[in-house]
Formats: C-alpha cells, structure tokens, sequence
C-alpha cells in the first residue's frame, strides 16, 4: 500500500494550453438528485463545475431545476425521466457520475437502467451513494466502461459482502479485482484500489468533513478531474487528495467543514499546484 503525497497534483494539474476551449476540458453528465436529495447532485455539480470541467449538464428530477440554476447556472440541466435525452446524453459524455442523491425506489431504478444501458467503453463512470446501494441490492449488471466506484464502508459492505469489520486491504482487493474496477473506499484515510491492483491511501482527511455531502462533492471533483486531465488513474487520486488537503487547511480555522466551502476553494487551490 503506498502513501498518497501531494506529488500527485503536481504531476496532474498542469496550466491549461492557451489554445483551448470548453471542449478541451471535457464533458460531465451528472446523474442523481430525486425529489428528496436534490442537494446531492447540486453539491455534485458544483464541485464538478469548480473542478474545471468544460461543459456539465445535471441529469435530475424537474422539481431541482430552480435550486440547480440558483447555486450553478454553468450547468445543463435534464429531467431525467426523459428515457430519450437521457439516453444520448449518457453515450456522448467523457465522464458520467451517477448516484448521488438517486434513490432507490422504482423510479431511481429506471434512471439508473437507462444510463447503464448506454454507457460505452471508453467512457469514465463514477458510480457512487444511491447507485452502488442499487447495484448491491437489484443484483444489477455492470455497465461499460472504465468503472470507478466511490462507496463509503456500508456502501461497500452491499456491494462486496464484506461486513465493515472484516474490510481488510486483502479482503477488499479480492472482490475489487473481481470488478475490474476502480474502488474509492471512502472512510478516515480512504483507500483507492486500483485495477492493476495498486493500492494507495490518503494519508488525509479530518472528522470536519464529517457531514452530509461532503462523498458528494467528491464524486463530483472526480468527474470533473478525469473528463479533463488524460491520466485517469492519476486524475481519481488527485481529486481524492485535493478533497481532503483543502478540507484540511480549512479545518484549521474551523471547526466543520462544509462541502460548498471546499468546492469554492478548488479553484485557488488548483492553480498552486498548476505552475509547480
Ligand atoms: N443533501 C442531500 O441531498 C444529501 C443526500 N444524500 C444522499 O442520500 C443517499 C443515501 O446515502 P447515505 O449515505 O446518507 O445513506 P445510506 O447509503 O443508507 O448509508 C447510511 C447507513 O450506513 C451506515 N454506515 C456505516 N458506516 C458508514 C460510513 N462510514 N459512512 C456512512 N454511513 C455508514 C449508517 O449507519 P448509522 O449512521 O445509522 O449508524 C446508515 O445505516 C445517497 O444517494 C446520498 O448521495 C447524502 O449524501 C446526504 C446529503
Ligand atoms: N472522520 C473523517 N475523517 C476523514 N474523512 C472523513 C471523515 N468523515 C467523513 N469523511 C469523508 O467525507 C466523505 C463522506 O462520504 P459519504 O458518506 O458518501 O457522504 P455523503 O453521501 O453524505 O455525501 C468521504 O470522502 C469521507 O472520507
Ligand atoms: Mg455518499
């Protein structure tokens, strides 16, 4: 297992060619939000639009269309009990995040099956909270594409079968290798399993972050960091890090840490690491 360092940034965040445009960075569709959890997938999007993404469109229920719009008008928004929308838009993103704030009644399942019908292989897919949750207990089939599941320890405990007790890295690298996935087990010192089977952990992270939104901001900096930088491995590990090294310097003045605080700060914090 090795230590994540802030290496990490550097070698990702790089100044962005002057010769470039919104295409350049990347499309992220966002997939999440039902009529009780539309701040999931706004605190999503917001961070995938802070992260650098170049064109984000939010895929959720109609009645978060006016609070979407409020907190982030650089987002597309798409109801997304539209099967035919939902459907192209799914197949031409770079990155799709789905989950936060989905759900799991019948509903959230019809979403989740029209975007997994339509994912394709080259696609980068953050499938996280509501998702994995259904995944687990539907017995639902992978989709395509390069896969990157962001569970907290209860989360992964549906969807590998290992009580959080007995989440040991050999334990957890068994069923992960199964996947041929990429697992993000979010806890304090997340640990990232990779395909190859590389384990990495955050040496970071303070019970600051512990509030509600806080895995949904992080699903959003992941979409936004592998639809823009080619490297999605390292993008998945530099958008762990950041996560927690702003929430860090943030906690030193505060007692909790809000996951709009760190989103708002992903910017600035970029760009020190961008000319390194
Ligand atoms: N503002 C919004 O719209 C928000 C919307 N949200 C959305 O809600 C959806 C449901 O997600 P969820 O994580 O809230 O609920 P769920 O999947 O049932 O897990 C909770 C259960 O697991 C247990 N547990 C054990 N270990 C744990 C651990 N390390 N971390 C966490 N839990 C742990 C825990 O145990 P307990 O605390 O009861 O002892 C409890 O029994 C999802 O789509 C998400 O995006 C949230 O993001 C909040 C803000
Ligand atoms: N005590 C803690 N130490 C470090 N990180 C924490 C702590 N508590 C929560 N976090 C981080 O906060 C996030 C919580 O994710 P999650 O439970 O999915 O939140 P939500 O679904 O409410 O957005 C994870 O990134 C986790 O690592
Ligand atoms: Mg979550």
């Amino acid at each position: 297992m090795q230590l994540l360092t802030d290496q990490i940034l550097t070698h990702v965040i790089q100044p962005r060619p002057a010769n470039s445009y919104k295409g350049t960075f990347g499309r992220v569709l966002l997939v999440g939000g039902n009529q009780n959890f539309g701040g999931a997938i706004i605190m999503a999007t917001m961070a995938a639009v802070h992260a650098g993404a170049g064109l984000v469109t939010t895929a959720t229920d109609a009645v978060n269309l006016g609070s979407l719009h409020a907190q982030v008008p650089e987002a597309m928004f798409v109801n997304y009990h539209d099967k035919v929308q939902l459907s192209n838009l799914t197949s031409e993103a770079d990155t799709i995040v789905i989950g936060p704030g989905l759900g799991d009644d019948f509903r959230s399942q019809e979403v989740l099956a029209t975007v997994f019908a339509n994912t394709q292989p080259d696609q980068t897919v953050v499938i996280d909270g509501s998702a994995i949750t259904m995944m687990a207990h539907q017995k639902i089939t992978q989709p395509a594409g390069h896969l990157i599941y962001t569970p907290h320890q209860m989360e992964w405990q549906r969807l590998s079968g290992i009580e959080i007790a007995d989440q040991t890295t050999t334990n957890n690298l068994a069923v992960q290798q199964q996947l041929k996935a990429t697992v993000v087990l979010k806890k304090h010192h997340t640990e990232i399993y990779e395909p190859t089977g590389q384990i990495y952990q955050l040496p970071l992270g303070t019970p600051a972050q512990a509030t509600g939104g806080m895995g949904d901001t992080l699903a959003g900096i992941i979409g936004g960091f592998t639809a823009q930088f080619s490297d999605h491995q390292a993008a998945v590990l530099a958008a762990v890090y950041a996560h927690s090294a702003i929430a860090e310097e943030l906690a030193e003045t505060r007692y909790v840490v809000l996951p709009h605080q760190i989103t708002e700060a992903l910017p600035a914090f970029m760009q020190r690491y961008a000319n390194q």
